[in-house]
Parts: structure tokens; sequence; C-alpha cells
């Protein structure tokens, strides 16, 4: 048997969408036997909390996406790490990513690149999203996982003229399963 995993969720959200999203990795997440996961607001973040990334086996990071990149209070959380990269204290963590975006596309998936570079200026283990493109054939449906088509991390679009209670279930599945994926690899990495 190997020992309990720890799944952290870090994530900003300005206005409730990426929130909600970084709540559907968490559920993902908890599916997955013997592990424990924590979400956590990076723009609220404790010295509790940076204990709990210090210790966790996987970080997942989320945000949504401004002006065509991540949001400035995921960027001042980006910054505090520094100390911690200094001293490369998260190698080989693993780390994933999910972005929202009002636009289908929004260029998010630049935010999603800013993401997996911070894992990687810390060499933490990128896992990606694990999944074929959704709604891609004339029989497929928006609905579908995947339905934005991402393979770097999990995306989704929501509507700019309405709330996160709105946000499009294939989003939320998609990150449900990102939360999953990653839990499950942190059990194959565990030793
Ligand atoms: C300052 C600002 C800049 C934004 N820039 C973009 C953008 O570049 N592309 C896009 O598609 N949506 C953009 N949006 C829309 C947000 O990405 C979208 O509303 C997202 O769901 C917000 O997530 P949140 O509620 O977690 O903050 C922007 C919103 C704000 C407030």
């Amino acid at each position: 048997m190997s020992r309990e995993t720890t799944v952290a969720v870090a994530y900003h959200s300005g206005y409730g969408h990426t929130a909600r999203q970084a709540e559907a990795v968490r559920q993902g997440a908890e599916e997955v036997a013997g592990t424990t996961v924590h979400l956590i607001a990076v723009d609220e973040i404790t010295d509790e909390q940076w204990a709990v990334l210090d210790a966790a086996d996987a970080i997942i990071f989320g945000s949504p996406t401004y002006l065509g990149d991540v949001s400035a209070g995921f960027r001042t959380f980006v910054e505090k790490t520094s100390g911690r990269w200094m001293k490369q204290e998260w190698k080989d963590k693993l780390a994933a990513g999910f972005v929202n975006s009002g636009a289908k596309s929004g260029d998010k998936l630049h935010s999603l690149q800013s993401l997996s570079l911070f894992a990687a200026q810390h060499s933490m283990t990128w896992v990606n999203l694990g999944l074929l493109p959704g709604w891609n054939k004339s029989t497929a449906s928006e609905y579908d996982l995947n339905r934005l088509g991402f393979w770097l991390g999990a995306a989704a679009q929501s509507n700019g003229d309405q709330g996160a209670d709105a946000m499009h279930k294939s989003d939320l599945s998609t990150a449900e399963h990102l939360g999953r994926r990653v839990a499950e690899q942190a059990r194959r990495f565990a030793v």
C-alpha cells in the first residue's frame, strides 16, 4: 500500500468562474482513493496554506485569462514563490493547470503556457490533460469532454453576461477529469 497523497488546487478568481472550475478540479481529485485535496485561493493564501503547498505531492494551478495572460492576482502569487524557486523547493512535484476565459479561445492557451512555464521554472513535472479533443466532428456535441480541445490542461469558457452558476457542464466535467488524472498520477509517483 502506498502512502496517502496530497493534491493542492491553487487558483485565483476575480469573479467566481475560475473558483467554480477549481471546485470541479477538487471534486475530481477527491474521487481517487488515498488522496487528500486542499483548495487554496492564492490571493488570500495563509502561512498554513503555504505549508500545504510545500508538502503537496501535486499542485494544480488555475487562473482566469485577463488581457491574454494569467491574472495579476495569480501573477502576484507566482512572484511570491521566488524564495522557493531559488532553493528549488518544489522540484519534482507534479503540476498541472486550468484556465478560464470569456471568449471560446480568448487566447487562454497563453495562460496555460504561463502556468506550465511557471511549473518548469520550479522544476516540477507537468501533467497534461490526457484527453482527445471533443466537439470536433459532425456527430459530436458541445457536451463532449474537452469541448474546447486543449492538451496542455483544462480550459473553460464563461459567458461574460452570466455568473459562475451558468458555467458549461463540459468544462466542469473536463476540470473534474484533470483533478482525477493528477490525483491518479500522484498515486503512481508516490513512494
Ligand atoms: C481585466 C479582464 C481581462 C480579460 N481579458 C480576457 C481575455 O484576454 N480573453 C478572454 O477571452 N476573456 C477575458 N476576460 C474575461 C474573463 O477571462 C472571464 O470573464 C473569466 O471567466 C473570469 O474568470 P473569474 O470569474 O474567475 O475572474 C477578461 C476579464 C477581465 C476582468
